[in-house]
């Protein structure tokens, strides 16, 4: 082969490696990442790209507030690995997604009501409680005292959920920081995903950025002033069973043993007025959550409080994170893991907090 030849051949060859790495490379862990780009220059420099990007923005654009950017002044970690999902979703719906690559994707939250992980909850359609046309029978102004069952299952068909003379039967408990409990319109809902009826199905929505603490790991802090009673964001994950929730923090707890490794899984009781749990859900948020699987504990209840959130056709509520009260630019975000410890030999808490335990919550799973 002449010169010319073997250059020709060596560039087409440089030109198939890169489209393969562009195809596979975002796909890999940071770990393996890190490994295949030791492996040739062409790969090296893929590598550094996908790894910029993860870095920049932990939502891989997903959420339509901005970047959420790793920053790390402590170690060379330069951004942790999960998979992104703008909304909670039920464990044995696949999940894929390309990391840090050009995916092209949109914000997770512009169809609607057809949103495909909302809709995973959607009850079916030919259930004759669902039938919309009930709704057109209804005086408006007296359901949003009496909404009955099945009117929250069907939603609402209101022209303008925000009318305050026509109020919206979707919205019987108001988004507030004090309750515990809030509606919301849902998949079962005509009105569009930028409702005002829908405040918490619109992703992140202040600016964040996600900080690592020698000792705590990585945080979530605010990078803008957040008012009082503000949404901030949304607990996603992965919605399990408890017998996996069981089998998972067992694995998790194996793998924290050594110190390098977090766990996001959450499990949220409802409680009826007597005390006793009506609900509970598993929320894991390890392997393919949001931002809020940054949020660290601390033991005075923190920044944050916590709200279901129902919205109108959707089986399972949704946990949700308001500012219990005014919260700084820069500041840390966090809320209460809870106040069970059954550990004695649990995890150390480093909250700083005046009323700190010096030990992370911590119960049977
Ligand atoms: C939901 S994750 C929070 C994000 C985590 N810091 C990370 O780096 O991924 C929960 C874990 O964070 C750590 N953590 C949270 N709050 C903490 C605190 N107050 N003190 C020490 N570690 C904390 C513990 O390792 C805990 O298991």
């Amino acid at each position: 082969m002449s010169l010319p030849e073997a250059k020709k051949s060596s560039s087409s060859d440089q030109q198939s490696l890169l489209q393969c790495a562009d195809l596979i490379l975002p796909w890999l862990s940071s770990s393996d990442l890190a490994s295949i780009s030791l492996t040739s220059k062409t790969l090296y420099s893929v590598s550094k790209f996908i790894t910029i990007t993860r870095t920049l923005d932990a939502s891989r654009g997903l959420e339509k507030h901005g970047m959420i950017p790793f920053v790390n002044n402590v170690d060379s970690q330069r951004y942790n690995y999960f998979i992104y999902t703008c909304s909670q979703i039920v464990s044995n719906v696949p999940v894929v997604q390309q990391w840090g690559g050009l995916v092209g994707l949109d914000s997770c939250f512009k169809v609607n009501p057809q949103n495909p992980i909302l809709d995973s909850y959607k009850l079916n359609a030919g259930n004759p409680i669902s039938d919309s046309s009930k709704l057109n029978q209804k005086n408006p102004i007296s359901t949003s005292s009496k909404l009955s069952f099945s009117e929250y299952i069907s939603g609402c068909d209101c022209n303008n959920c925000s009318d305050e003379d026509l109020e919206c039967p979707c919205s019987i408990l108001k988004p507030g920081f004090l309750s515990e409990m809030m509606t919301e319109c849902g998949p079962s809902c005509t009105c569009e995903i930028g409702c005002d009826c829908r405040l918490t199905q619109q992703g992140v929505s202040v600016q964040l950025r996600i900080v690592k603490d020698r000792r705590k790991g990585w945080g979530l802090y605010a990078a803008q002033f957040v008012r009082l009673g503000e949404f901030v964001c949304e607990y996603a994950g992965e919605v399990v069973t408890t017998g996996e929730a069981r089998i998972r923090q067992r694995k998790y707890d194996k793998l924290a043993s050594d110190g390098q490794f977090s766990s996001a899984l959450l499990i949220v009781r409802e409680h009826l007025p007597s005390g006793k749990a009506c609900l509970r859900m598993n929320i894991d948020a390890t392997r393919v959550g949001n931002v809020a699987r940054f949020i660290n504990h601390s033991c005075d209840g923190g920044n944050l409080a916590t709200v279901l959130v129902r919205n109108s056709g959707s089986l399972l509520p949704r946990l949700c994170f308001f500012a219990s009260r005014d919260i700084k630019e820069g500041e840390e975000l966090a809320f209460s893991y809870g106040d069970v410890r059954e550990r004695p030999d649990g995890l150390q808490c480093f909250c700083g907090s005046s009323s700190c335990f010096g030990l992370l919550p911590s119960e049977k799973t």
